[in-house]
């Protein structure tokens, strides 16, 4: 479940951006006078699309990059002045950032070595780490010798090892095929709760913030759209932006200019109601989704169950009309005239 849990008093990892902007050389504004507050001992994805300041947020967190004006705390401590090892964040790399020549041991327990940790010291808390992954027996080995699922633990481990306070995860399983992903995904979401310290992890996916998240922070242009637990954003968009983000959603224009939002699979093809023509009907494995163009040339969706689609067939060119239920609408702030 995502519902966010009280936070256990161990808990670590609270996170405050306060007004923090981050202008590149250039004039590139990444991050726009961003105010972001993450809970210790929670899951957090920052999602949004291409360019919206995802990485350099987490850069900024982990000290790769200095903000041009603002604070970011750590467990209430000010990190900007400290250097990367010192802040108490570790980032996760995918897993082929993982060093080919050194065995897994030498791997997890690189980041102690630069630190000038004594090697049986730092052997015992790879150990330790490659134990909590379980990934012990694997020890001497070389990556390349491991399998895609078994590196990424190897990575995990490296980041853990220095007993971090936050763990970064900057897209950690787009390297993955399908069926990998989802399982890595569960172990990260389990490590979390154990651990619990906070993950921040950078994600693409609407489907994987969704499904690991206690909390999603959409970004649009260096700054948060909406931020709230996977049922917030995806049940009670606040914006057309948010709610054509997250996906399964129609966005109306209503005679006035104000928008509103209803679910795919809780609008109707009706008698009477908004005109819109069939543009095509997809099999979706667990029903169907119908693709309508509106008047005005809008794009809209309506899944449709197999018994719902045979009771009532619809095909490509008639014309239908759409409706839906006065509690399935979601208002979103705006209106069509302001170019949502
Ligand atoms: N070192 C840099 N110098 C100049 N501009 C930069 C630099 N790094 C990022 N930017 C710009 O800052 C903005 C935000 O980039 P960022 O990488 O944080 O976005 P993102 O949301 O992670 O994108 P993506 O999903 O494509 O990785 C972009 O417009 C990008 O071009």
């Amino acid at each position: 479940m995502t519902t966010l849990r009280p936070a256990a008093p161990k808990a670590r990892g609270a996170i405050e951006f306060a007004a923090v902007t981050k202008r590149f050389a250039g004039g590139a504004v990444a991050v726009d006078a961003l105010d972001l507050r993450i809970r210790a001992g929670s899951y957090v994805c920052l999602l949004g699309p291409s360019g919206c300041g995802k990485t350099t947020t987490l850069r900024l967190l982990a000290g790769h990059e200095l903000p041009t004006t603002g604070d970011i705390l750590l467990d209430n401590v000010d990190i900007v002045g400290l250097p990367p090892a010192r802040r108490g964040t570790a980032m996760m790399f995918q897993s082929y950032a993982l060093f080919p020549h050194l065995s897994v041991l030498d791997n997890v327990a690189f980041s102690l070595r630069m630190r000038g940790v004594a090697k049986a010291a730092r052997h015992a808390k790879a150990h330790e780490a490659l134990r909590l992954v379980e990934m012990e027996t694997y020890a001497a080995r070389l990556p390349a010798q491991l399998s895609g699922g078994q590196q990424q633990r190897v990575a995990l481990a490296r980041a853990l090892v220095t007993n971090p306070a936050t763990l970064l995860l900057d897209e950690p399983l787009s390297a993955l095929d399908p069926f990998l992903r989802g399982r890595v995904r569960a172990e990260l979401k389990r490590f979390q709760r154990e651990l619990e310290i906070s993950f921040v992890h950078v994600t693409h996916s609407q489907d994987e913030a969704l499904a690991l998240a206690d909390q999603v922070v959409l970004m649009r242009a260096g700054r948060i759209e909406q931020q709230g637990t996977p049922e917030d954003l995806f049940d009670r968009p606040r914006t057309a932006f948010v709610a054509r983000f997250m996906g399964g959603h129609n966005v109306f224009a209503l005679p006035g200019g104000s928008l509103i939002a209803v679910r795919c699979d809780r609008t109707r093809i009706a008698a009477a109601g908004l005109p819109a023509t069939v543009a095509g009907v997809e099999y979706t494995g667990t029903g169907f989704a119908v693709a309508l163009s509106g008047a005005a040339g809008e794009e809209f969706s309506v899944l449709l169950t197999e018994a719902a689609l045979r009771a009532q067939p619809v095909e490509p060119g008639q014309s239908v009309a759409l409706a839906w239920d006065e509690a399935d609408i979601r208002p979103l702030a705006g209106s069509s005239a302001a170019g949502h």
